[in-house]
């Protein structure tokens, strides 16, 4: 087992929240008192995200009202088009989001009338339309093509289990359309739908991204584990980017600001950033003979091997055993199905030489392969997600503020004489 260092204020109770728990007993997780395993069961992204933000889980109707309210909010506003549309095509994903959030903060600031919650639900029906538009605008297919007829070619060849395993609902009126299997044939630079044609009566923010990304409705599994994804990822305490955002919240700053900290925080390889470098470390491997080598000697040459360890789990990252199973139900229908079995062969190493195990980056990587999603929206998709945690501590923060400004120990040289500055080196 790895032992832990000392710094990084491991350990260190830096406040209290009533917004979740991580690690009890070295592996659980919940939200507001609900577990992560009943929330990622029997739930939505959206009654997550209502739950986080407001503080209870949404009844039928609350629930009905509040997803036409994030479909209303999800058409993007002309001046943000065009602003994403001068970024370069090569910018860093996260940086499109971090303008995208603070233009928007500009246009629509935080008013007596337009509370924090609505500010979020905005937020969050928008960042992934703000990504696309920027992404397909950069691939010459941006301005509405009529989108691509359903494809129901692969109808036939979809296994039941796919229906089977996923939570799905039964009465979705998308469902016999949704027939491809997840991933196989996705194009996603190719294509590009008419936002405005998005069957709104039927919104996620799940099926909407994967709309917006492929041209066409998504299989239903495919909405299913994506939404699935969004849940697992939405809220996790104190950790780097919540904290960094609520120390923006704890200045008295303004709401974009607090979501753009949390932006910049969490694109980092050690913490959001992870899951696109897992998918880079499994698509360098051919076969999981090869994974395990290669494994091994990037821990002999003392290197990070990314997507495993955490902070404060100890026996292991719960959200991971969950989208570790979506991650194998999907890898069954891709053309790349082996990454699953690379995956696990680089579980199985770090599990035996280090004591390590997945956290929930590691094999949301290959899951959202398998959706035919690009790399680079990886922790993108995460920030969708993770909106709504921060929103829930910025609120927190406001409620009981004090400034966050710890102390530091000096450890810097003392007593040193004044040199003109003719006279330096
Ligand atoms: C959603 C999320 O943000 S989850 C986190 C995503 N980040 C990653 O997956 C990046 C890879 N993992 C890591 O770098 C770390 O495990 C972190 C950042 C998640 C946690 O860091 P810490 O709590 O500081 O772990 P810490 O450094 O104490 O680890 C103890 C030992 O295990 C080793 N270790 C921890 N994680 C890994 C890893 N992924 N690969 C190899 N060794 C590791 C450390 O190198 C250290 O060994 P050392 O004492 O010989 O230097
Ligand atoms: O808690 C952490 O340090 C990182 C993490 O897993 C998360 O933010 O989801």
């Amino acid at each position: 087992m790895a032992v832990k260092k000392p710094g990084g204020l491991a350990g260190i109770e830096a406040g209290s929240t009533a917004i979740s728990t991580v690690g009890k007993d070295g592996r659980g997780l919940t939200y507001r008192g609900y577990s992560i395993e009943d929330l990622a069961e029997h739930g939505s992204f959206e009654e997550t995200a209502y739950l986080l933000i407001r503080g209870k889980l949404p009844n039928i109707d609350e629930l009905t009202s509040y997803r036409r309210k994030l479909a209303d909010a999800s058409v993007l506003p002309e001046t943000l088009k065009r602003i994403l549309e001068l970024l370069p095509s090569d910018a860093h994903p996260m940086e499109v989001l971090q303008v995208g959030c603070t233009a928007l903060g500009t246009m629509e600031p935080e008013t007596a009338a337009r509370t924090t919650a609505d500010l979020a639900d905005r937020l969050i029906a928008l960042t992934g339309p703000m990504l696309l538009h920027w992404y397909h605008y950069h691939r010459g297919a941006a301005r509405a093509e009529p989108p691509p007829a359903v494809d129901a070619a692969g109808a036939d060849a979809q296994p039941s289990a796919l229906v089977i395993t996923a939570d799905t609902d039964e009465d979705d009126p998308q469902a016999d359309e949704q027939q491809t299997p997840a991933g196989v044939s996705a194009s996603p630079t190719s294509a590009s739908a008419d936002p405005q044609d998005y069957d709104f009566d039927n919104y996620s923010v799940a099926g909407h991204f994967l709309y917006l990304l492929h041209g066409r409705h998504a299989e239903r599994a495919a909405i299913r584990v994506f939404d699935v994804s969004l849940v697992l990822y939405a809220e996790h305490e104190f950790n780097a980017s919540t904290f960094a955002a609520r120390v923006t919240a704890s200045t008295l700053s303004n709401y974009h600001s607090c979501i753009a900290t949390g932006i910049g925080t969490l694109r980092g390889n050690l913490h959001g950033g992870a899951n696109e470098a897992v998918m880079e470390l499994i698509t360098s491997f051919e076969t999981p003979e090869e994974a395990e080598a290669g494994t091994r000697e990037r821990l002999t040459a003392k290197q990070l091997i990314m997507g495993f360890g955490h902070r404060v789990y100890t026996v292991s990252d719960p959200r991971s055993d969950i989208i570790k199973k979506w991650s194998e139900t999907l890898s069954l229908w891709a053309q790349d199905g082996q990454l699953y079995a690379i995956s696990e062969a680089i579980e199985g190493v770090m599990r035996q030489e280090k004591g390590l195990f997945p956290n929930l980056d590691f094999y949301s990587a290959s899951a959202y392969h398998f959706m035919g999603v690009p790399t680079p929206m990886f922790t993108p998709i995460f920030v969708i997600s993770r909106i709504t945690g921060w929103t829930a501590h910025i609120i927190e923060q406001r409620l009981n503020n004090r400034l966050i400004r710890p102390s530091a120990a000096y450890i810097g040289p003392d007593n040193q004489p004044w040199v003109d500055v003719h006279a330096r080196f």
